[in-house]
């Protein structure tokens, strides 16, 4: 895969994995027909100036709730959709115009649908990837070599995609989307739908990608797991525009939000008292205990389970819209 170097060039991140967004916009127009020979235009601002900077090998999440604009900006990223207004590099190269040569640049993964060949075996799939990037030989081998390793698709590259559980197919998509050593990866909902193990493998190897290659990750998810274990950085868009760009902790303090702790006790017990934490619910044996969200939950586990005997424990984030939905209740109005 790509090696870790420094390319000259004229654009701040010529040629290498930087992402640039100067007040980009993205309006799409609505045409309705409101009567026989009426119609309406309406538009609709999916994207209302957005700026923002990702440097060669970062790795941000991307997040905000449903129709915020995450998937309108991902878009202009891969230059499916020309911006509206604005300016935007990827690689030093303006996506719209340029689609074909940033696609040597970029890899794309969607957790809700694949870009492999459906009735294809997963080798024949990256077969022809290869072809469509002209991947040399000896470098699509030892990229696919070392995807196979860390994402354990040995035993599955004689096997169609459409007969893949979904995780093997997710490990699959994000294969071949880094068999010709894209310098950026966008993730859109890489984990959704995943079983535990199966997300826990694909973050290990996004973090190992990222280490030993510097890809520049950028990251879409509803996952808050996903963030905190990948990514320093989160930005948050709303309504098109970007409300937040930080750290998950400072996320989590704007929004005051919590993680909720769900215990089953061995008996019914009246709720439990333990520092840092409050009893929100009971009902006969569980109990669920709310905890800052930035906070560390070992202490309470242990606290909880020093005074009273424990059959199960699990631990729930808050989700992406309640983080959001906290974080404007606190921020002041205007
Ligand atoms: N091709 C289109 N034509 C008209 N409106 C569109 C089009 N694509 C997106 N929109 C609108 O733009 C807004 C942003 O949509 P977008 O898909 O970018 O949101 P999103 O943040 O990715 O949401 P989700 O989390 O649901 O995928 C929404 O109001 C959506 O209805």
């Amino acid at each position: 895969m790509r090696n870790k170097q420094h390319h000259g060039g004229r654009g701040r991140f010529e040629n290498n994995g930087g992402i640039e967004l100067e007040d980009v916009e993205k309006v799409f127009t609505l045409r309705r027909r409101t009567g026989v020979l009426r119609r309406s235009r309406e538009e609709v601002r999916a994207v209302d100036g957005i700026s923002f900077t990702v440097a060669p090998g970062e790795m941000v999440g991307y997040i905000g709730p449903n129709g915020a604009g995450k998937s309108t900006t991902i878009k202009m990223l891969t230059g499916i959709l020309a911006p509206s207004g604005g300016r935007l590099r990827v690689a030093g190269i303006d996506p719209a115009r340029e689609r074909i040569r940033l696609a040597h640049h970029i890899g794309v993964v969607y957790g809700q649908r694949t870009t492999l060949w459906w009735d294809l075996p997963l080798r024949d799939s990256y077969t022809l990837v290869r072809r469509l990037y002209r991947v040399p030989a000896r470098r699509f081998h030892r990229n696919l070599d070392r995807c196979v390793e860390l994402l354990d698709l040995g035993a599955l590259m004689d096997t169609p995609v459409r007969q893949l559980s979904l995780g093997q197919r997710v490990r699959g998509d994000i294969a071949a989307a880094l068999l010709h050593d894209p310098a950026i990866l966008y993730l859109d909902e890489p984990t959704i739908g995943l079983d535990a193990v199966s997300k826990v493998k694909v973050r290990g190897f996004l973090q190992d990608i990222n280490a030993e290659h510097n890809t520049t990750v950028l990251l879409t998810t509803h996952d808050l797991t996903d963030i905190e274990q990948l990514c320093r950085r989160v930005m948050v868009i709303d309504h098109g525009r970007l409300v937040y760009d930080g750290t998950l902790d400072g996320l989590h303090t704007l929004g005051e939000s919590e993680r909720t702790l769900i215990v089953d006790f061995e008996r019914v017990l009246p709720p439990v008292t333990v520092p840092g934490a409050r009893t929100v619910k009971t009902d006969g044996p569980r109990q669920w205990l709310a905890i800052p969200a930035d906070a560390s939950a070992a202490p309470v586990v242990a606290a909880v389970a020093a005074h009273h005997p424990l059959v199960d424990l699990s631990i729930r984030e808050p989700d992406v819209e309640d983080v959001i939905a906290a974080m404007y209740a606190r921020l002041p109005r205007g």
